[in-house]
């Protein structure tokens, strides 16, 4: 369930205009005319080229203000949230932009009301001598046939295409009027958008029960940019199934209520853009980008994939998925070659809107393997040392499982005091070394040589932990390593000499916690030098034990706790440890209760 919640404004601002003039306060190369809503490219001569204007409603942004600069808009008019420009706001855009001579081309989304406002100005300025052309782009698949017969599809995430490859094309210099118009026209008629969204759009100035915001565990498929309903999907399918129902609805020649342009798979060339409907975090847009560029159908891959927040929904965490057939084009009368198109879908602009950098065709076109980490054949450490392996894999065992049965603590702990992961990163570290174990491979024979199990369980440690303490395990771990490779016998003095030297000339060369800044090393530490001092196991557990308890009593002095008031360190056990304390006690406990001396 979305919460509506925005931010409280002013009374009575109009936060259309006020998003207006951030971006103008931001973005030195355009102007902005506060009572028309319009933002405009001052710079661009269009006494030298077809002036090119879009517009529409709020809540799409950047488009298409964002979309006004070198290469791309000469101007953009913007009504309310959802609500197309009047016509006097859309005039006033053509009388701050148009040349009479050399035409102007007005690009707009298929709305009705969008139709009805820039229709009427095209016709009131031809009738003033504007040479006016509408390029109206309508790419959503989503809607069948029988149901937008009237209407025709919607204008979605290919409008962005539209104007950047127009935005480029009029400064070519055989462009005129008619083969811009014709080109915008041959591109819409080329393009596929369909898109999918975890929930709805809150909107500002809208209360929640007014918006059908999905439950849990359901999505919702082929929805509109101003929450206009597609169908709902529950239980929320996987993503992979989830982008092949998608690629059927833009592609399948059989669904002959979305069939709107033919794809060979196996020849045309085309372009990907993946649109980011507004609440999508960056780090899922591309991880739904992983799945859709391996999912894709075609035997060629995109000549460009295009990723970025083009044309949103407010904050609809959603997405959607465009094509452009560039080998269609290349079949059409339009007079522009497919490597021009993709130029000028290259070409850089100012425009914020417009983020996808510019490649050349080479790299584009370069086959973009994974690479194998210089570290894949590491060498293998050994040393002379000698244990009892069955002895050494029961208390490493034991010890794993103890701090994983301490997990569920460590994790209440966290939630209180930090950020909530160290239980879960110290598990997937005792997991990563259980089922290593498990494998009866490499590293159950190397159990007898202590060196080259501490190499193998540090290896996993810096795999399989992240965070805080995934670096402090792993910087500890390998210090240690080091040292019981100086040494020919590992005893209880050996290793109490290797840990302290671990941790003075290791680990405190990386933080400045020490015993008292409520950390693992509250725990550490005391373990370390009670180990050096008395050789006696048994009494360095129980320093550790009373430094790990100590913690409850302390302020944070780092990691995520300090940032957190200390005054809600407690819980109804009292006051609350250290997690990280409390993981690693549960490790030193778990090993030394079944020691192998
Ligand atoms: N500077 C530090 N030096 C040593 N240990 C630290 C430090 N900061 C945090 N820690 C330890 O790390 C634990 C948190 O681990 P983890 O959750 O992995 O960290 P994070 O989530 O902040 O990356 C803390 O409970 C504390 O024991
Ligand atoms: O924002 C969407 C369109 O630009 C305007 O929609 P409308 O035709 O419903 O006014």
């Amino acid at each position: 369930m979305t919460l509506a919640k925005h931010w409280k404004y002013n009374n009575g601002e109009d936060i259309v205009v006020s998003n207006l003039k951030g971006l103008a306060h931001s973005n030195p190369a355009v102007r902005l005319i506060p009572s028309e809503k319009i933002i405009f490219n001052p710079n661009s001569d269009t006494t030298q080229k077809v002036t090119l204007i879009s517009g529409g409603g709020a809540g799409h942004e950047p488009l298409h203000a964002g979309f006004v600069g070198e290469n791309l808009l000469d101007a953009a008019v913007s009504g309310s949230i959802f609500a197309s420009p009047s016509t006097k706001q859309i005039m006033a855009a053509v009388k701050t932009k148009s040349d009479k001579k050399k035409g102007t081309v007005i690009i707009v989304k298929n709305y009705t009301g969008d139709i009805l406002h820039f229709g009427l100005v095209a016709e009131k300025a031809k009738a003033e001598g504007y040479n006016v052309e509408l390029v109206i782009v309508a790419d959503d698949v989503a809607v069948g046939r029988e149901q937008n017969k009237m209407v025709g599809r919607r204008g979605l995430a290919g409008t962005a295409i539209v104007h950047k490859i127009l935005g480029s094309a009029v400064n070519d210099k055989t462009a005129d009027l008619k083969s811009i118009a014709e080109l915008g026209r041959v591109v819409n008629d080329n393009l596929v958008t369909i898109s999918a969204s975890l929930d709805r759009t809150s909107v500002p100035g809208r209360t929640a029960q007014e918006i059908e915001f999905t439950a849990e565990d359901e999505i919702e498929v082929g929805l509109g940019i101003h929450n206009e309903p597609g169908h709902r999907v529950k239980p929320s399918p996987s993503i992979d199934e989830l982008v092949n129902d998608l690629f059927k609805k833009l592609l399948s020649p059989k669904d002959e209520e979305r069939h709107y342009v033919d794809f060979d798979l196996e020849k045309d060339d085309y372009v990907l853009l993946i649109n980011n409907l507004g609440g999508t975090s960056s780090l899922e847009l591309y991880t739904v980008t992983e799945h859709i560029v391996r999912l894709l159908p075609f035997s060629k891959k995109p000549k460009r994939i295009l990723i970025s927040d083009f044309v949103t929904s407010l904050s609809a965490p959603g997405f959607s998925i465009t094509f452009l057939n560039l080998s269609n084009i290349s079949k059409s009368d339009v007079k522009f070659s497919e490597s021009q198109i993709l130029e000028f879908l290259d070409t850089p602009t100012n425009a914020p809107g417009w983020k996808p950098k510019s490649y050349t065709s080479e790299e584009w076109e370069q086959d973009i393997d994974y690479v194998e980490s210089p570290l894949k054949d590491k060498s293998v450490v050994t040393s002379s040392l000698k244990v009892d392996a069955d002895a050494f894999e029961r208390s490493l065992k034991h010890s794993l499982n103890k701090l994983l049965k301490a997990e569920p603590k460590i994790t209440h702990y966290d939630t209180i005091v930090g950020d909530g992961d160290c239980g879960e990163t110290l598990a997937a570290g005792a997991n990563a070394i259980l089922s290593e174990l498990k494998k009866n491979g490499e590293f159950k024979k190397k159990l007898s040589d202590p060196v080259a199990t501490l190499a193998t369980i540090t290896e996993l440690v810096e795999d399989s932990m992240g965070g805080t303490s995934g670096g402090i395990y792993s910087i500890y771990l390998t210090s240690l390593l080091q040292n019981f490779q100086n040494f020919d016998e590992l005893t209880v003095k050996t290793f109490g000499e290797a840990a302290y030297i671990a941790l003075y000339d290791g680990l405190f060369k990386y933080t400045r916690a020490r015993v008292g800044g409520r950390t693992l090393v509250d725990t550490l530490q005391p373990f370390v030098d009670t180990l050096k001092n008395s050789n006696n196991l048994e009494e360095a557990v129980k320093a550790a034990k009373d430094g790990c308890d100590n913690t409850k009593s302390l302020e944070a002095k780092f990691g995520r706790a300090s940032y957190v008031d200390s005054s809600k360190f407690k819980d109804e056990e009292g006051g609350v440890p250290d997690p990280g304390a409390v993981g690693l006690l549960a490790l030193i406990e778990g090993f030394t209760e079944t020691s192998p001396q």
